[in-house]
């Protein structure tokens, strides 16, 4: 327990620490919606000031060391709280697992806008799974169809698998462990939609990311080789052989990497209708095509 004012004195500290650690002053309000159960409203209105006593998930010391821990070793706010909002689900997160970025929730939007109706109750696959952001939200989306969500990492598919649990999504979801389609022999030729955020940072570039990503997000998540496309290229050369004809085929990709893809797709016969998608900041970020066979 501890009172409203103490708790709003240590998050205005908090915040200016934040600030001159070059981070968010939001995550303190992350930290605290997750810690001490506020709301993003009581937070902004500053309401939660006047209670005498609020309860907290854990020692108020360990709550401050957790911060300590996010200045000093640069770890992520969502792996200190072991979650993240996305979309509208709130996702179980661990360094296992890529945290789920706001600029790819467009990707599910992307798919199901794109997708023929006859499509929805047919075969979905989200290759390179993750925590399951992507292929929870179609489950969600898509009663009728089945949603297949593969991983080459077991841990990672284990925090799918327990998101998918925690907010009843198991019905139409399959889980596989495995590179790309290499799970998938069952639904050969029967995909409707493919769906994927593969891997797609050149090597080089890693450890000048921010140290966050850097050291703390996996490799297996970030790293697309040389040029970064290694994964991209892999998924425009299998795909025609694991979508049926006129099956959708869609990427996140690099804000940087927009006309070499769309030079990949073009170049390879089994695709048509390619498209590039700007995300919300203006960014080219997703890449679509049909499967023409
Ligand atoms: C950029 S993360 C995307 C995670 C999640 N879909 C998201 O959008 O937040 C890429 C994912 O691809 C997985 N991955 C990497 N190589 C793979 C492979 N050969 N086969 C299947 N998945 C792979 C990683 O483990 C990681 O979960």
């Amino acid at each position: 327990m501890v009172s409203g004012l103490e708790l709003a004195h240590w998050r205005q500290k908090s915040r200016e620490v934040a600030v001159a650690h070059s981070i968010s002053p939001q995550e303190v309000d992350w930290l605290l919606q997750a810690w001490a159960g506020l709301t993003p409203l009581s937070l902004r209105l500053e309401t939660y000031k006047k209670r005498s006593e609020i309860p907290l998930k854990g020692a108020w010391d360990e709550l401050r060391q957790l911060w300590e821990k996010r200045l000093q070793q640069r770890i992520p706010v969502q792996y200190l709280v072991g979650e993240t909002p996305w979309r509208d689900l709130q996702l179980k997160v661990s360094p296992a697992v890529l945290i789920p970025r706001p600029e790819t929730e467009m990707i599910v939007e992307i798919a199901l806008d794109r997708a023929q109706d006859s499509f929805k109750a047919g075969h979905w696959v989200d290759l390179g799974t993750g925590s399951g952001a992507i292929a929870l939200s179609l489950a969600q989306a898509l009663p009728e169809g089945t949603i297949h969500a593969v991983d080459q990492s077991s841990e990672a598919l284990s925090i799918a698998q327990e998101n998918a649990r925690h907010l009843g999504l198991t019905n139409n979801l399959e889980f596989h462990l495995g590179s790309w389609f290499s799970p998938l022999n069952s639904v050969q030729g029967k995909i409707t939609v493919m769906v994927s955020n593969p891997p797609y940072i050149p090597t080089a570039t890693l450890s000048q990311l921010q140290p966050e990503v850097a050291q703390h997000e996996p490799k297996i998540a970030l790293d697309g080789g040389n040029d970064g496309l290694d994964a991209i290229r892999h998924l425009i050369t299998t795909a025609p052989q694991f979508l049926q004809n006129d099956g959708l085929w869609v990427i996140e990709m690099g804000a940087d990497q927009g006309e070499l893809v769309k030079e990949l797709l073009t170049q390879n016969s089994n695709y048509e209708n390619i498209e590039i998608i700007k995300d919300l900041a203006g960014l080219p970020r997703f890449a679509v095509a049909c499967v023409r066979k």
